[in-house]
C-alpha cells in the first residue's frame, strides 16, 4: 500500500494532517521523529510531511531529524516548524519575527503544481513567531505573506509552507494537500476505509490460528464493529464481554446488551459495579481516576479470560486517536490516558487484538454502515470508557455520580425533543465541588453547580461549543435545578477545543 508518513514534531495538528490526507483518499500514518528514517526508507512510503510544533529550530533541544530524510528522493512537505527545520538544516536562516496568527493573506509568486487551483491571492491560517529570513541556496520562494514573510518555498521535490494547510481556515488547504499527494508525490492508490474490511478479517484469521478471543464491548460503535469483524473472521471462537462498572448512563447497560444480542453478538454481562465504585470513592485526581478504571478493567478482564477455557486473547475497539492522545507515539504530548491504551497496568499479560487501531472514528462509522449495522450504533455519540467518572470534577462520590447521571438524562431528553441530539457530537452534564447558594421553597439551600456541555465536532480533535437555542437551554437548566436534589445552579460550557477539551477530566 502506498503511504505518506506524517512526522510528528510536537504539534497536536500532526493528527489533523494525517486525517486530511485520508479524507483525500490516500493513506497517511503518523511517525515519531526519532525513528523516522528507517521507516521512511520502506518502499511503501511515497512521501513525507513534517508537522508543525511548538519549539524553535534555533533552540538547542528542539526536535531534530537526520538530514538524510531529505535525500531519499521522496517528496517532502514541511509545515510551519517543519518548513523552518528544512530551511535551517539546508543552510538558510530562521529568526524570531513579529509573528502571524490566524487568517492571513498570501500571494503566490509563480505557478507550481502544489498551488494548482489557487488564485494569485488566498487566505491561509498562520500560527508562528519564527520565520524563514533566508531560504537555503537552490530554493525558490513560491509565496509571500501580506507581512512580507516567506509563505512557501521549494527546491526540487522539497517544499516548505509557513501556514497550516490542514486547518479548515486555510481556504484551499485540502486542495494543496491533494496536489502534494497526487501531483507532487504521484500517489495513485485510493484508500477507502470500507474496503479494508476484507484485509482486516484476513489479518485476524492469520493471527488467531486457534483458541478463543474475548472482546470487550461497551455498546459503542468502535467495540461493536470490532466484535462484528472478529465474528466474521472467527465465528464461534469469539466471546463478547460487557463489564458494568456502574459508571454508565441510565439504562445504558441493558440497552447495550440487548442491542448487541439483536445483531447476533452473544454477550456475557459482568456486574462489577461495586468493585469499581469502591475503588473510586473519594479519588480526586483525573488521571488517577482513569488509572483506577484502567486497572480494574484489566483485573476483571484477566479474571474473565481465566474463566473461559482456551481463551487466549483480549480484543478491544481501540482507535488511532486513543493511541496518539495517550502519548503512545513519541513526540505527541499525553493529553489524557485512555483506559484501553495508556491506562493498561504493567502486569497485564493478555495478548491484545486491536483491529481498528489505525482508524479514525468517522472511518469506523463508514465501516459500521457498510457492515449494515443499525443507525443507532453507527451514529451513537462517543462515550468515554471510564464513563461518568471523568465527568465528576474533584472527589468521586456516589452523590455526584447520581447528579451527573440524572442531569445527563435530562440533557439528552431535551435535545432529543428539540431534534438536536443527533446533530451534535456529544451532549452531557458534569459536576464539581463548588457550591452555589440557592433558595428552594423559601429556604437557603447550598447546592452543587451542574455544567452542561454540548459540542459539535468532526473527529473530537477540535470541537466547538454548540449554539443551542436559549429556550432549549432554559428547559434543561430549569429541569436540572428543580428535579435533582442539591443542585442550585446550572451553567453552560462555552469554551471550544482547543484550548479546552471536550470532557472536563
Ligand atoms: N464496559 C466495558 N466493557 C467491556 N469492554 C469495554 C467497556 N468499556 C470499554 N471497553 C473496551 O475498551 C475499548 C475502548 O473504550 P471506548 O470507551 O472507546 O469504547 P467504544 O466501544 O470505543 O465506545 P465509543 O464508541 O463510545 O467510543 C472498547 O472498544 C472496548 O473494547
Ligand atoms: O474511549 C474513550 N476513553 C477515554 O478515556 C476518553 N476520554 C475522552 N474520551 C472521548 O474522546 C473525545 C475527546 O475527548 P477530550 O476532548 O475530552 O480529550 C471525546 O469524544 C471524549 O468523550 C474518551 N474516550
Ligand atoms: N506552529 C508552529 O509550527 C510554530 C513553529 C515555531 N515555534 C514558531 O513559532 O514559528
Ligand atoms: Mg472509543
Amino acid at each position: 500500500m502506498e503511504k505518506i508518513l506524517v512526522v510528528n514534531l510536537g504539534g497536536q495538528y500532526a493528527h489533523l494532517i494525517a486525517r486530511r490526507i485520508r479524507e483525500i483518499g490516500a493513506y497517511a500514518e503518523i511517525a515519531s521523529y526519532d525513528s523516522v528514517l528507517e521507516v521512511a526508507k520502506s518502499d511503501e512510503v511515497k512521501a513525507i510531511v513534517l508537522s508543525g510544533g511548538p519549539a524553535s529550530v534555533y533552540e538547542p533541544n528542539s526536535p531534530d531529524l537526520p538530514v538524510d530524510l531529505l535525500y531519499l528522493g521522496k517528496p517532502v512537505l514541511g509545515i510551519c516548524f517543519g518548513h523552518q527545520w528544512i530551511a535551517k538544516k539546508l543552510g538558510g536562516v530562521v529568526e524570531r519575527g513579529k509573528g502571524e496568527y490566524g487568517k492571513t493573506m498570501v500571494r503566490i509568486l509563480s505557478s507550481d503544481p502544489l498551488f494548482e487551483g489557487w488564485e494569485a491571492e488566498e487566505v491561509v491560517w498562520m500560527s508562528h513567531s519564527d520565520y524563514v529570513k533566508e531560504v537555503p541556496s537552490g530554493f525558490q520562494v513560491l509565496a509571500v505573506s501580506e507581512n512580507g514573510y516567506v509563505a512557501a518555498m521549494r527546491s526540487g521535490h522539497i517544499y516548505g509552507v509557513q501556514f497550516h494547510p490542514e486547518v479548515r481556515h486555510t481556504a484551499k488547504g485540502v486542495r494543496l494537500l491533494e496536489n502534494f499527494v497526487r501531483k507532487v508525490a504521484g500517489i495513485k492508490s485510493v484508500w477507502v476505509p470500507e474496503e479494508q474490511v476484507g484485509k482486516i478479517v484476513e489479518e485476524i484469521k492469520a493471527r488467531v490460528k486457534e483458541g478463543i478471543v474475548v472482546v470487550g464491548v461497551s455498546g459503542g460503535v468502535d467495540s461493536t464493529v470490532t466484535a462484528v469483524l472478529l465474528h466474521m473472521a472467527l465465528g464461534s471462537r469469539v466471546k463478547a464481554v460487557f463489564i458494568d462498572h456502574g459508571l454508565f448512563r441510565e439504562g445504558e447497560p441493558e440497552k447495550a446488551v440487548q442491542l448487541l444480542r439483536s445483531i447476533g453478538i452473544d454477550v456475557l454481562y459482568i456486574d462489577a459495579r461495586e468493585r469499581f465504585l469502591k475503588k473510586l470513592d473519594g479519588v480526586s485526581d483525573c488521571e488517577e481516576k482513569r488509572r483506577i478504571v484502567g486497572e480494574t478493567f484489566a483485573e476483571v478482564f484477566t479474571e474473565v479470560v481465566a474463566g473461559i477455557p482456551n481463551a487466549k486473547y483480549l480484543a478491544q475497539g481501540t482507535l488511532y486517536p486513543d493511541v496518539i492522545e495517550s502519548g503512545a507515539v513519541k513526540g505527541a504530548d499525553r493529553i489524557k490516558s485512555h483506559h484501553n491504551v495508556g491506562g493498561i497496568p504493567s502486569w497485564f499479560s493478555l495478548e491484545l487484538i486491536e483491529p481498528l487501531r489505525d482508524f479514525y472514528k468517522d472511518e469506523v462509522r463508514r465501516i459500521a454502515k457498510s457492515l449494515g449495522l443499525p443507525d443507532e450504533v453507527v451514529y451513537r455519540h462517543p462515550f468515554p470508557g471510564p464513563g461518568l467518572a471523568v465527568r465528576i470534577i474533584g472527589p468521586f462520590t456516589l452523590e455526584k455520580l447520581e447528579i451527573v447521571r440524572r442531569a445527563t438524562k435530562i440533557v439528552e431528553e431535551e435535545l432529543d425533543r428539540a431534534g438536536l441530539l443527533r446533530k451534535v457530537w456529544q451532549a452531557f452534564a458534569t459536576v464539581g465541588e463548588d457550591k452555589w447558594v440557592g433558595v428552594k421553597g423559601d429556604r437557603r439551600a447550598e447546592g452543587y453547580i451542574v455544567t452542561v456541555r454540548v459540542v459539535e465536532s468532526e473527529d473530537a480533535m477540535t470541537a466547538d461549543w454548540a449554539k443551542i437555542p436559549h429556550d432549549v437551554l432554559d428547559k434543561i437548566a430549569s429541569r436540572i435545578a428543580s428535579e435533582i436534589p442539591h443542585v442550585t445552579m446550572v451553567t453552560y460550557a462555552i469554551t471550544s477545543k482547543p484550548p479546552s477539551t471536550i470532557e472536563p477530566c
